[in-house]
Order: structure tokens, then C-alpha cells, then sequence
């Protein structure tokens, strides 16, 4: 099987300690769509994939009644990762159509996506398809107050369900749930558990690969005008804070470790020389890696400006970038959209506006970069 040619997607279930994802993942694995998907979980706990169990190997490897995988991560995940290519090159598995990892409650989903996108056999194997974020309706909000873990969680989310919303004490919170959760990540859907839509369409294949149209469907996969909107609200909510200076606005009473995270969209319309859209990102991860919780983009690469170029990061770590054979609906503009923690918006704009907007530097001129007053004293762009 050449693995580099069809990487297998992987997702991420996680969400906080109790909040549904064993629930959630055994009332899925009962879709014919998920055959063939290797689980990968970090224990077995109280709600095990129990009626599923039938054998267990001695590699820790499990196999499903229906013929799916299932392993415990004993060690390293990177480990469980790599032993499964070598199951599959040796034939020991015939098919694979797709990984789920179900992390452990506090978990933080980043270095899991990273054994995927940043090891270097690893991300020729496998490509991460999107992040699951489960949230319990009933103790989800405070859980989000007290616990940062799970407000990264719900940030870096493709896809968020609301768990036990079939439980009477979940419905009076529940929409203030939903918006605290789109503000919070304005991109990601979210789905009711209980709802019959919380199924595998709307789960997985958040990739930009589009199976349905079998194109490349970046505007599915962007999200842009939905950063956009959030952020046009987040802008009109503070002009109109600014006009009733004295009052109390209830809506400024958001916990600390929301008031971190930010979501917003950049865009510019003109070719982008390669090098220099190489430097904003290196500097960017380089000096606030960590504090980039989700980056995607699509981007007009001034040397092959036909063909954009499409970016995905978790924190510092990003899948290779790679080439679409053309721009989706013939609109040319270079995209971005960012989850950040701690790092305010404007200096990424200041400093993306830098990079891009300014004729300057618009060749890659380290001398530029370093007297530019956004540059980091003594940070050279590339070590
Ligand atoms: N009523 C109701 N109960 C649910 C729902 N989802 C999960 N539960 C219950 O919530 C408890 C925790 O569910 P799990 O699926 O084990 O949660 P988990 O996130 O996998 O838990 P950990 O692995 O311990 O972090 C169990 O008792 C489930 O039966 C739901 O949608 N409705």
C-alpha cells in the first residue's frame, strides 16, 4: 500500500474528562462509513467500546467485531502511530480507511496533531482530517470557566457537539452555551449529540478535499467569512461599549481564559513574493508558536500565482504546504484565518501588513526585517 499517495485521515475526538467522547465514538463506530477505521484511545474507561470488544493481541492491538482496530496508547502515540504503517506495509492489515484518537480529558489536542502533521514519516502516512470537540450541555460552561484545557479544546475545533442536551437541566443554558462557543471559534459547526445530523457526514472529512464534490473545496474548509463575521461583531460590540462609557455591560463579563483566545481572518490582494510570505509565517511561528492555536490559509504566491498555495498549522508545527491546480471559483485573493491565545490580533495584523503591504520589504531583506520596529530585538528571522 503507498501510503504518501493516499495518507490516511486522521481525527481527533477529545473534549473535557465526562463529557460523551467514548459515548459519542461508540454510537458512530456503528456506521458502516467508519469500517475499516482504527480507534486509537488512551484507556479504556468506565463507558469502554465495550460491545464491540472480541479480541485482544498481545501488541495491545484490539480488533473490533466489525472489523475495526483498536489500540491503547501505552506509551508514546507516535509509537501506536508508527506501528500501524508497519502493520500495514507488511500486510499484517489489509485495509485502513481512517484513524480516530480519542484523547484523555485534559488532554491538549496540539501534540497529538502534532505525532501526526510534524513527524517526518508519520506525515506521509496520515493527514489530519479535523478535531471533534465534545461539550457536555449541562456542565459545559463551567467547565469552560475553570478549566483553559477546555476552552483550547473547544478553539481548536473543527466540529463541537453538545453532549446530554436530552437531559432537562442542559436546555435553559444552552444558547448561551452556543454563543459563547462561536465566539470562541467562529468556524467550527456545532452539533447536537441527540440530534440525528451528529453523524459521519457531518463529523469527518473536514479536510479540504472535498469527497462529495471529489474537488478541493476551500471555502468549506476556510471558514473565512465566518471569522470575518465574528470579528465585524466583536468590533461593533466594543464601538457600542464605547458609546455607553459608565453603564454595565454584561457581555464583557467573559472568563479570563476565553478573553484570550482570538479569531480573526487576513486577506490581501495582491501576488505575495514566496519568500516573503516564508519569512511572516517563521517569524510568526518562531516567536509565538504556542500561541497559535489553528492556522489555515490560502495564499497567492507571486512566482506561480495560478496555482494557490494552501497552509495549515497547529502552534509551530505545519502539514507541507500544498499546491491547488487552480483557484477555487476563479477569485484570487490570499486568506487567513487564525485562533489565537495571547496574542492580540492587531500584531499579527501590524506585522502581516509589514511583510505584505509594504513595498519595502517586499523583497525578503533581512536588514529591512530587522530595523522594521515590529521585529523582534535580536530575533533573526531565520536561525
Ligand atoms: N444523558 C446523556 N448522558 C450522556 C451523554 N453522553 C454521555 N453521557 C454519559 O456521560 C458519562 C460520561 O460519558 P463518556 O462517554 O464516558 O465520556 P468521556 O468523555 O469519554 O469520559 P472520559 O473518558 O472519562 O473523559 C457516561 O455516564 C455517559 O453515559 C448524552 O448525550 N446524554
Amino acid at each position: 500500500m503507498n501510503l504518501s499517495a493516499h495518507p490516511i485521515p486522521v481525527s481527533v475526538l477529545t473534549g473535557f474528562l465526562g463529557s460523551g467522547k467514548t459515548t459519542l465514538l461508540n454510537r458512530l463506530l456503528k456506521d458502516p462509513a467508519l469500517s475499516d477505521t482504527a480507534v486509537i484511545i488512551n484507556e479504556f474507561g468506565d463507558v469502554g467500546i465495550d460491545h464491540l470488544l472480541v479480541e485482544q493481541s498481545s501488541e495491545s492491538i484490539i480488533e473490533l467485531s466489525d472489523g475495526c482496530l483498536c489500540c491503547t496508547v501505552r506509551g508514546e502515540l507516535v509509537d501506536t502511530l508508527a506501528g500501524l504503517v508497519d502493520r500495514l506495509q507488511t500486510g499484517r492489515i489489509n485495509r485502513l480507511k481512517r484513524i480516530v484518537i480519542e484523547t484523555t480529558g485534559l488532554a491538549d489536542p496540539a501534540p497529538v496533531l502534532h505525532a501526526v502533521m510534524g513527524h517526518p514519516v508519520l506525515m506521509q502516512a496520515f493527514r489530519v482530517d479535523g478535531v471533534i470537540t465534545t461539550i457536555d450541555a449541562v456542565n459545559g460552561m463551567a467547565t469552560l470557566d475553570a478549566h483553559q484545557e477546555a476552552v483550547k479544546q473547544a478553539a481548536v475545533a473543527d466540529r463541537i457537539v453538545i453532549t446530554k442536551t436530552d437531559l432537562p437541566a442542559a436546555r435553559a443554558g444552552l444558547g448561551d452555551l452556543r454563543l459563547r462557543l462561536s465566539s470562541l471559534n467562529p468556524a467550527a459547526d456545532v452539533i447536537e449529540a441527540g440530534d440525528q445530523r451528529a453523524n459521519y457526514a457531518a463529523l469527518f472529512e473536514c479536510g479540504l478535499y472535498n469527497p462529495e464534490t471529489k474537488t478541493a473545496d476551500v471555502q468549506r474548509w476556510l471558514k473565512a467569512e465566518a471569522f470575518e463575521e465574528a470579528e465585524h461583531h466583536h468590533h461593533h460590540e466594543q464601538d457600542h461599549d464605547h458609546g455607553k462609557h459608565g453603564h454595565h455591560h454584561h457581555h464583557h463579563d467573559v472568563n479570563r481564559h476565553d478573553a484570550s483566545i482570538r479569531a480573526f481572518a487576513l486577506k490581501h490582494d495582491r501576488p505575495v513574493p514566496f519568500s516573503t510570505f516564508e519569512m511572516f509565517i517563521d517569524l510568526l511561528r518562531s516567536t509565538h508558536g504556542e500561541k497559535l492555536l489553528r492556522v489555515k490559509g490560502i495564499i497567492e504566491i507571486a512566482e506561480d500565482p495560478d496555482r494557490p498555495l494552501v497552509i495549515h498549522g497547529v502552534q509551530q508545527i505545519f502539514h507541507p504546504p500544498a499546491r491547488l491546480a487552480a483557484w477555487p471559483g476563479g477569485k484570487r485573493e490570499t486568506r487567513l484565518v487564525m485562533i489565537t491565545r495571547d496574542l492580540p490580533e492587531n500584531y499579527v495584523r501590524q506585522l502581516f501588513d509589514a511583510f505584505l503591504g509594504n513595498v519595502q520589504i517586499d523583497t525578503p531583506d533581512r536588514a529591512a526585517l530587522t530595523d522594521n520596529p515590529l521585529a523582534i530585538p535580536g530575533h533573526s528571522v531565520r536561525a
